[in-house]
């Protein structure tokens, strides 16, 4: 395959990919990195469209070396950008707008300089490098990654590093060294491009496809408002200290919360200020808990807190102290600052507990710090001694 046709097989490759993706975004997947990537992916297209129609002789030469390159530049740079968007680096323009810029100038100087050989190095240094910036996006996630970030990342740095070492063969070898001359690694580096293309587009859709799956996970067990885990979350957490309450040892204890009159904050003040104190409050909860504490959401603004080797009686002193913490924190929302407080039931984890059964204790205890008068802490009762 001679170089002309590899770089036509990029066009379409790159328009194929940038059709596809446009039409996914329109179906509702409205990502801002894969936005960016769609425009990255059009702009490669385009420049190398550009170059292979100059190439052909249909347009004038001069055209693919000033809108050709430059496009294909932005391309490349967009690419790297969607993927540290990705790696929530949002303001990656900053860096790589005025490097772009850079770049075009340094490009256009070369041209004006006339001498292809400094063409060849500033265009393989400047695309292998905007390539490398992806590689080393792809590469912040890679403690905890996956092997398909990790791959993706030795993958590309490989290909990228091929790209750019084309400047460096003109730089020290004009004449080529052996087998890898001037006729042969063009050819090494426009298969490094295609590759490059295809790890490119590929990877980028199945890490959106990973993380998007890793968050459904995550929102099986967490809470998506206050970012604490929900019922299911809460009561994985719970089943050890169930078992261990049947054996010897430190007691557990549990604490279940109500925020007081959040109906008429959410009527007064509208739902999104609802939210943003029910956020707010979470976070002044965990602020009084131990890193060993547990709370999760149980439905609404109901909240439990799991506090393991801890007695009834030093819950009760954790639940006032989150009760006084509640008091004492007015919240700001849009409109006002805005305070609340809540009730609270506490209880110690039994032998013979079920969830049913333990709930159903801390939450009558709660219903009768309501109905004393809120922003009150009831204790539950004591087991009942058995028949003598
Ligand atoms: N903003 C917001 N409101 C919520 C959320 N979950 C539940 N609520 C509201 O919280 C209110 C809870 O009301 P209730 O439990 O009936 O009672 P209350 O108004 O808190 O009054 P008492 O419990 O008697 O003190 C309801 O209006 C729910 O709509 C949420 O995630 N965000």
């Amino acid at each position: 395959m001679d170089i002309t046709t590899m770089v036509l097989a990029l066009a379409l490759g790159n328009l194929a990919l940038s059709a596809a993706l446009f039409f996914y975004a329109h179906g509702g997947a409205r990502a801002l990195s894969l936005s960016t990537f769609t425009v990255a992916k059009q702009c490669q297209a385009g420049g190398w469209l550009l170059l292979y129609l100059s190439a052909g002789g249909v347009l004038p030469g001069p055209l693919a070396v000033v809108v050709g390159y430059p496009v294909l530049f932005t391309g490349v740079a967009l690419e790297a950008g969607a993927l540290w968007e990705a790696s929530e680096r949002p303001r990656w323009r900053r860096v790589a707008f005025p490097l772009l810029a850079l770049s075009v100038v340094l490009y256009l100087v070369c041209y004006l300089v006339d001498d292809l050989g400094l063409r060849v190095l500033a265009s393989s240094l400047i695309l292998g490098g905007f390539y490398l910036s992806a590689v080393a996006a792809l590469a912040t996630g890679w403690r905890g990654g996956s092997m398909l970030r990790r791959f993706l990342v030795l993958a590309m740095a490989l290909l990228s590093l091929l790209v750019a070492s084309r400047a460096l063969l003109v730089l020290l070898m004009p004449q080529g060294w052996s087998w890898i001359n001037n006729a042969m690694l063009p050819m090494l580096v426009s298969g490094a491009f295609y590759m490059l293309m295809l790890l490119g587009g590929f990877g980028f859709l199945l890490l959106a496809r990973e993380r998007e799956q890793q968050e459904l996970a995550r929102l099986l067990v967490v809470d998506a408002l206050t970012d604490v885990p929900n019922r299911r979350g809460l009561f994985q957490a719970l089943a050890p200290w169930m078992a261990l309450a049947r054996r010897p040892g430190p007691p557990t204890s549990m604490i279940v919360l109500e925020f007081d009159q959040f109906k008429r904050l959410n009527d007064s003040y509208g739902h999104p200020a609802g939210d943003t104190v029910l956020r707010a409050l979470v976070d002044v909860c965990k602020n009084e808990l131990r890193d060993s504490d547990q709370i999760g959401r149980l439905v609404g603004v109901e909240f439990a807190v799991l506090l393991p080797r801890t007695g009834q009686d030093e819950a009760l002193l954790v639940a006032d102290r989150i009760r006084a913490a509640i008091e004492a924190t007015p919240v700001k929302t849009g409109r006002a600052m805005v305070g609340l407080t809540a009730s609270f039931g506490v209880t110690a984890l039994r032998a013979d507990d079920s969830t049913v059964s333990l709930f159903q204790r801390a939450d009558q205890a709660l219903q009768r710090a309501k109905a004393d008068g809120r922003n009150r802490i009831a204790v539950a009762p004591p087991p009942e001694a058995p028949p003598a």
